[in-house]
């Protein structure tokens, strides 16, 4: 009889256990965007266990509910789905095969939902590594920026499995306005990609018209007005018009990322034979503006090279 009793008791710990697990959602990396996002998801409810390489970065979150894993392979070995939001191919592939990283918990049934901007090899390299230990993987970056990360007002570009993608929904309607499912790992990557190399170039076109507009003695607010008004009215310079003509860059979106993600883009088109003239002019200017130190600045920042051309010629 008390073995019976002492079985019972054992296996509603163990659904218990399941259940507790089955709610808890990882999230691997607070910068600018992970923080946001994990504020968000805590915010809605969501139980949430965190991780970030400077482990300091996590006090803010803990202060508003969050629970702190000491490594990667902690949070996912806790959690049935962790989400990552990391810097870049390297730190991706790092946080996921590094000692202590993601694989060495992915079994049956786990759910890693990567939402860095990184390119299709790193992405797939990631899939292969979970899904073949019996993981779940989907690719997930975001279009928009620091605000729309507060927001929960991000665009969601995933792709992988579809399954995950249903199941992910709860999260991304907490953190995003709209999500896309593009097919199979990659597409989520190239989409990404595209879209802010078409942004990376639109900035420096931007710089280019501010600095013109400047030297041809006409007043940068009355241009800013003008564009508003116009058919090339956009989001991107209403925002950063104003900050730029006060030469104010508090990083929103890191130039360095952009930078990377303009030299992604470029190789995806180098690899299909696509030839990109203005975002591989686009790319030099992101990579001068490295090189003057304003790698940690917002990508707006970009307009301070476009000047610096002017006084050097
Ligand atoms: N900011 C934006 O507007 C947007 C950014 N993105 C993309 O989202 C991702 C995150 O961007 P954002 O939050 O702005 O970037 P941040 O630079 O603010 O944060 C980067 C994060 O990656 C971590 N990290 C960097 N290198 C490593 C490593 N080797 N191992 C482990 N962790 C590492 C950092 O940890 P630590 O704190 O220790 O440095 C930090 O948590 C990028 O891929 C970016 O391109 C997409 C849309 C908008
Ligand atoms: O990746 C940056 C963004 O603003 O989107």
């Amino acid at each position: 009889m008390d073995t019976i009793k002492t079985y019972n008791k054992r296996k509603k710990e163990e659904e218990e256990e399941e259940e507790e697990t089955a709610m808890e959602v990882g999230f691997l990396g607070l910068g600018i965007m992970g923080k946001a996002m994990a504020t968000n998801l805590l915010r809605k409810g969501f139980k949430l266990t965190v991780w970030n390489r400077t482990l300091s970065k996590c006090d803010e979150l803990v202060e508003i509910g969050a629970t702190v894993g000491a490594t990667p392979a902690a949070v996912v070995k806790k959690c049935k789905y962790t989400i990552a939001m990391l810097s870049d191919p390297s730190a991706a592939l790092s946080v996921v095969f590094d000692t202590d990283g993601v694989l060495e918990q992915v079994v049956s049934g786990k759910g890693y939902i990567d939402m860095s901007t990184v390119d299709v090899d790193t992405s797939s390299k990631i899939s292969e590594a979970i899904t073949s230990r019996g993981g779940h993987f989907l690719e997930a970056p975001v279009s928009g920026s620091k605000k729309p990360a507060e927001d929960g007002q991000l665009v969601i570009l995933a792709a992988g499995e579809k399954a995950l993608y249903e199941e992910a929904i709860p999260f991304f309607d907490v953190l995003g306005k709209k999500s896309f499912f593009l097919g199979q790992v990659g597409n989520g990557a190239k989409m990404k990609l595209v879209v802010n190399m078409i942004m990376g170039s639109m900035m420096n076109a931007f710089s280019e018209g501010l600095v013109l507009a400047d030297r041809s003695g006409l007043d940068s607010k009355t241009l800013l007005d003008v564009l508003d008004l116009g058919a090339i009215a956009n989001p991107m310079f209403k925002l950063k018009g104003p900050t730029m003509i006060q030469n104010n860059y508090s990083p929103a979106f890191p130039l360095k990322h952009q930078q990377k993600d303009m030299r992604l883009a470029l190789a995806q088109g180098d690899a299909i034979a696509v030839s990109m003239p203005v975002a591989a002019a686009a790319n030099e200017a992101f990579k001068k503006a490295r090189s003057m130190g304003l790698g940690d600045l917002d990508f707006s920042a970009v307009y301070e090279t476009v000047k610096h051309l002017q006084h050097s010629s």
